[in-house]
């Protein structure tokens, strides 16, 4: 654990009488390409535009890979470890790497976790729930086949996994292909009965989170628990191609319905009964805290679980170390010590955060090293608009309008020294693949920065604008060495809809802000986690030794 001292004053930069906005646009990268299919490049955005012109106040930081603690500088960004280093200033282990290193040392299969559900593995099933790709943002497919082989040598008879398909960290359709392999590899681990039992889409079944639609987790517990579903197979591979086609409307991976696998008599392969035990191996924890909490709370009243099996649950790791949901897992989440949050709160300054639902915990959990609630409830106030119920691509303004409304209505309230806000417009659309709809995404998020910067200037104060990780900044595959646009056999685009490797764009100002104050010049490959010393610094605070360098 670093050492982590309270916050001290900042030793020329005196505190601000008016408010600090931190303003976080999720999804927005600074891309190199700059074409038809950059829908940040396509949008109207003057005032994003504007800040680039203002000599030593806007720049670029990375937001991926090893700048985030992921385990290669071939992993994108995303919003958990984005907004995990954008609040506590430190780049840390993340859950992916830390999964990578159990595996490889072997920990993972002494640790508490593993003999919990070992317990299970000579008379019971043991059954794995996650995400199946490679899209290392909440899972990989090598660490759920890792798990899968080390319960086969450690003697279990029977394993079940229960997939969902992505299409939204790696490209749509390629659920076939990953499908194929487990298949394959199931079939090729030895001395165990190892199938697929059911899946469905990850918008669709399972992954939902923050509450924003539990019948998402209800179809999931039927489908993986109950054995019940719309759709029968009896393989995988055949379910998720069929389902793909949707009787001839096309469904992506993405929103697949959810399915059971039947054996030839008609019965489910992998219904969860009691004594089996049950892994979720995605290590990221917001869409999976829901199912987390109707496997691990006997008390749960969020929908119907029509039969409770008692098993022996593990999450890949402790998703809330609040809630210390689960009570059980394989391998310990980063412990994040001294976030802003926490070294604010002690400070006595007041905070405001808002997002909506989709990124709520975001701008509070995540931001604030995955503890959920208030460090002082005096001192904080978290607002969550809720989000709508629908494809993002068919209502792009999203909550964006309301945001800023919420933020205005902050700034102005004089409650608050500082105000953080994320829109989630641009990495929520992004993820639809819909060019037209994300052009408008991200001009509608352009104004709305524009309204919360003049309501600062207009009060004196300071802000601070910035984004997670790429998104909007490229919707389509392409050739890896020339940049061109891939097309299928059919010659139609091949659509991106995950983050780009894109770094993102910073920029400071407000009417409160010294004109002598730009940022240094000689961290160029700094990083996210450079931006909290830097917001501490408008508030008027040192940053503090255990965080990364500021930026000014
Ligand atoms: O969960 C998701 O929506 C995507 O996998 C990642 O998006 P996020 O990191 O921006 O939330
Ligand atoms: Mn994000
Ligand atoms: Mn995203």
């Amino acid at each position: 654990m670093p050492d982590i001292a309270p916050l001290a004053p900042h030793a020329s930069l005196p505190k601000s009488e008016a408010p600090v906005l931190v303003c976080i646009l999720d999804g927005w990268g600074e891309n190199v390409v700059k074409d038809e299919y950059n829908a940040i490049n396509v949008a109207d955005t003057p005032t994003t535009d504007a800040l680039k012109d203002v000599p030593g106040r806007w720049r670029t930081v990375r937001a991926h890979g090893t700048a985030v603690g992921l385990p290669s500088d071939a992993d994108m960004g995303n919003s958990e470890v984005g907004h995990n280093a954008l609040g506590s200033g430190q780049v840390i282990d993340q859950g992916a790497r830390l999964v990578d290193i159990a595996l490889e040392d072997g920990s993972a299969f002494k640790l508490d976790g593993w003999k919990y559900i070992s317990e299970s593995f000579t008379e019971h099933t043991v059954h794995f729930i996650g995400l199946l790709s490679d899209g290392g943002v909440h899972s990989r497919i090598d660490q759920l086949l890792g798990f899968v082989r080390g319960a086969a040598r450690d003697g279990a008879k029977r394993i079940r996994v229960h997939m969902l398909t992505d299409g939204r960290d790696v490209p749509d359709g390629s659920s076939v292909k990953y499908t194929e392999e487990l298949e394959k590899d199931l079939a090729a681990v030895e001395g165990c009965d190892a199938k697929i039992a059911s899946g469905g889409g990850r918008m669709y079944v399972t992954m939902d989170r923050y509450e924003a639609d539990w019948s998402i987790v209800e179809r999931g517990w039927h489908a993986h628990v109950l054995g019940e579903a719309p759709h029968t197979f009896t393989s995988a591979l055949e379910a998720v191609k069929t389902l793909r086609e949707g009787g001839g409307k096309p469904v992506s991976d993405q929103w697949l319905p959810p399915f059971v696998i039947i054996d030839d008599a008609g019965k489910p392969v992998g219904t969860i009964e009691d004594g089996d035990a049950v892994a979720i191996f995605n290590f990221r924890s917001d869409r999976v805290i829901e199912i987390s909490k109707a496997f691990e709370y006997e008390d749960f009243s969020a929908f119907d679980r029509k039969r409770f099996p008692k098993t022996r649950f593990v999450g890949m790791m402790q998703y809330d170390g609040d809630l210390k949901l689960p009570a059980r897992f394989l391998v310990p989440p980063p412990a994040i010590h001294g976030v802003s949050g926490k070294l604010l709160a002690d400070a006595g300054v007041t905070t405001f955060a808002c997002s909506e639902t989709q990124k709520f915990g975001h701008v509070t959990f995540f931001w604030n090293g995955n503890v959920s609630g208030y460090f002082n409830e005096e001192l904080e106030t978290y607002v969550e608009i809720p989000s709508d119920k629908v494809p993002f691509n068919e209502a792009p303004d999203m909550k964006a309008r309301e945001i800023t409304e919420a933020g205005k209505e902050a700034l102005r309230s004089g409650k608050f020294q500082m105000v953080r806000v994320n829109y989630a417009n641009p990495d929520m659309v992004g993820h639809t693949g819909d060019l037209k709809a994300t052009t408008r995404a991200c001009a509608l998020v352009d104004s709305c920065v524009k309204e919360l910067l003049a309501t600062i200037d207009s009060l004196g104060g300071r802000w601070l604008v910035t984004a997670d990780h790429g998104n909007a900044d490229d919707m389509v595959q392409r050739a890896k060495k020339t940049n061109e646009p891939l097309k299928n056999e059919k010659g139609e685009l091949q659509l991106l809809t995950s983050h780009t490797l894109a770094p993102v764009p910073v920029a400071i100002g407000g009417a409160g802000l010294p004109a002598d104050i730009k940022f240094r010049e000689d961290l160029p490959n700094a990083g996210l986690a450079n931006i909290t010393g830097t917001y501490l610094n408008l508030l008027g605070f040192a940053t503090p030794a255990h965080m990364e360098p500021s930026l000014i």
